[in-house]
């Protein structure tokens, strides 16, 4: 055998070496736990065979407790690039079967690395998280690894979309990068987030909890909102990743791939003429209004267990991707609260950052009132939403279907915060509040000194009504564009769309805005 070819079968063992990772004995341990290991994860994740793999020979270079007689090639993680629906993507997956994923100085220097590469590519990171954490043995270089990350996610965020999947544990400092990105996609009976774990919290608080309990799927997709999307297993979550990837753009500079479309823009859905209950305090489901009018009635809906009051997520008209933000009248009367104001202003950001046109559907009685909320900092929360809308320069349709109060009124992208194309269904009711609550401040005192004062209330209450409670007093003014028929809103945001293709806003210059946190 030559020289040459030596050297040649030297690189292949080095590599099945590699491809092994902590070891044939670790990877069996990772299945029995339920889990795949990185590599099973990305060739789930990206289109078959596109993976290139980057510093599959990096080693750690620790020293302490003995860690020099123990090291494996590409240390705790698997990085490189590839394609989903043949756009390119970066990666990196940290291998639970070497020093239980933790991070070491050299595989911090790994995820940058991509990191770095797909911000000169404009092409979005991917990090699939499955980690112990910091690695103990290397202390103070660990914590500086972290530290690089999350500098990273922050210059990265809004330039480049930044996606995690968290496929095993995330605890400690660890949980901030994700954090930081743009969704987090957490798996049910395998993952978790804290800062941290059940241990501290016993000695700390003396709370006895588990880790489920503490920061499982459910938790963060249900109670925190950590988590956009809580999946079934592990394949669902990569799949729910390839899934959110097809209705983002690669960066900033770019406008989210455009899909073909069959369903015909024109299609008329006379359900929507009488979807809207007689009394104005009977739900109906935002849900079946949304399906009715996206195309082919697909729509990806993000942080679906989370302040349900608001319904965010993405869909498409005549194949251009939009984010739709839309109040649910179905779950509290579709209220705006502290939760559903940072949810939908989060979504709002994203989605303007990356050049997504907003569609908002607008049925909301006002904000919950109530010491509940004001302690919580309501004021503030709903602030966010309010500077979302206003800051936002993508194309904004937005669409009233019934009420829209008051102050909420205002937040849910009205004509003065630079909505586009503003139109409402002639079910819509455009005051500064409705009709009961409106005539008991302004008649009260008239009402109790008159004989019949259930009637006298009543009379102001038809009369308040007639005046405000419809589109055509907003419409007067041009707050208003257009009221339409509810069953022609579908091709109604289209040509609305299509129109504002070419919008151009610039905000005045600045270093950043000073949102309310
Ligand atoms: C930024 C600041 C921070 O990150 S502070 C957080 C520091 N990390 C922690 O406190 C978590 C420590 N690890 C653990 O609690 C457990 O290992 C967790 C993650 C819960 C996983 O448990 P389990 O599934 O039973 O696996 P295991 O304990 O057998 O671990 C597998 C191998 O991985 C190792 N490992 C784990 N975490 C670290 C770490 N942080 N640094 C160094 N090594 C770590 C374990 O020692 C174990 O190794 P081995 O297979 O026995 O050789």
């Amino acid at each position: 055998m030559s020289n040459q070819l030596e050297k040649v079968k030297e690189l292949i063992a080095l590599r099945e070496e590699a491809r092994l990772g902590g070891g044939e004995k670790a990877i069996q341990k990772q299945h029995e736990r339920g889990k795949y290991t990185a590599r099973e994860r990305i060739a789930q994740l990206l289109d078959e065979g596109s993976f290139e793999e980057i510093d599959m020979f990096v080693r750690h270079r620790c020293y302490n407790f003995g860690q020099e007689k123990k090291s494996y090639l590409g240390d705790g993680v698997v990085t490189g690039y590839g394609t989903i629906d043949g756009r390119l993507v970066y990666v990196f997956a940290q291998d639970f079967t070497v020093f239980g994923g933790s991070l070491s100085e050299t595989m911090a220097l790994k995820i940058c690395k991509i990191m770095d590469m797909a911000m000169k590519m404009g092409a979005p990171v991917i990090g699939l998280n499955d980690s112990g954490g910091a690695r103990i043995q290397e202390g103070i270089n660990a914590l500086a690894g972290y530290a690089e990350i999350f500098q990273r996610n922050i210059l990265a965020s809004g330039v480049i979309p930044q996606i995690s999947g968290i496929l095993g544990p995330c605890a400690g400092g660890a949980v901030y990068s994700p954090a930081l990105t743009d969704f987090t996609i957490m798996t049910k009976g395998i993952s978790y987030m804290f800062l941290t774990g059940p241990k501290v919290v016993k000695t700390v608080t003396g709370e006895d909890v588990t880790q489920e309990a503490l920061g499982g799927a459910t938790v963060h997709s249900q109670k925190s909102g950590v988590a956009h999307f809580a999946a079934e297993d592990g394949e669902e979550t990569l799949r729910i990743i390839r899934k959110l990837f097809s209705y983002i753009p690669q960066n900033n500079l770019e406008e989210p791939p455009l899909v073909e479309c069959n369903d015909p823009i024109d299609r008329l859905e006379d359900s929507l003429n009488e979807i809207v209950p007689d009394s104005a305090n009977h739900p109906y489901d935002m849900y079946e209004v949304i399906n009715a009018i996206v195309d082919n009635g697909e729509f990806l809906e993000i942080q679906r267990e989370y302040a349900k009051n608001i319904i965010i997520g993405f869909a498409r008209f005549n194949g251009q991707a939009v984010g739709i933000v839309a109040n649910q009248p179905k779950y509290l009367a579709g209220v705006l609260d502290s939760n559903a104001s940072r949810k939908g202003a989060r979504f709002v950001r994203f989605c303007d950052a990356f050049n997504i046109p907003l569609v908002t559907l607008v049925d909301v009685p006002g904000f919950l009132p109530g010491t509940g909320q004001e302690y919580n900092g309501v004021i503030l929360h709903g602030a966010k939403l309010l500077y979302a809308y206003g800051e936002a320069t993508v194309p904004k349709v937005t669409v009233t279907l019934r009420k829209s109060y008051g102050g909420s009124h205002i937040v849910m992208s009205c004509k003065q915060l630079r909505g586009d194309m503003n139109y409402a269904w002639p079910t819509a009711e455009i005051a500064v509040m409705g009709g009961a609550g409106a005539v008991e401040v302004l008649y009260a005192k008239e009402a109790k000194a008159a004989e019949d004062p259930a009637k006298v209330l009543r009379e102001k209450e038809d009369e308040y009504n007639k005046l405000f409670c419809n589109p055509y007093n907003a419409a007067r003014y041009g707050y208003i564009d257009d009221v339409i028929e509810p069953r022609n809103t579908r091709f109604r945001i289209i040509r609305a769309l299509q129109q504002l293709a070419t919008k151009k806003v610039v905000n005045p210059a600045k270093k950043h805005g000073n949102i309310p946190l």
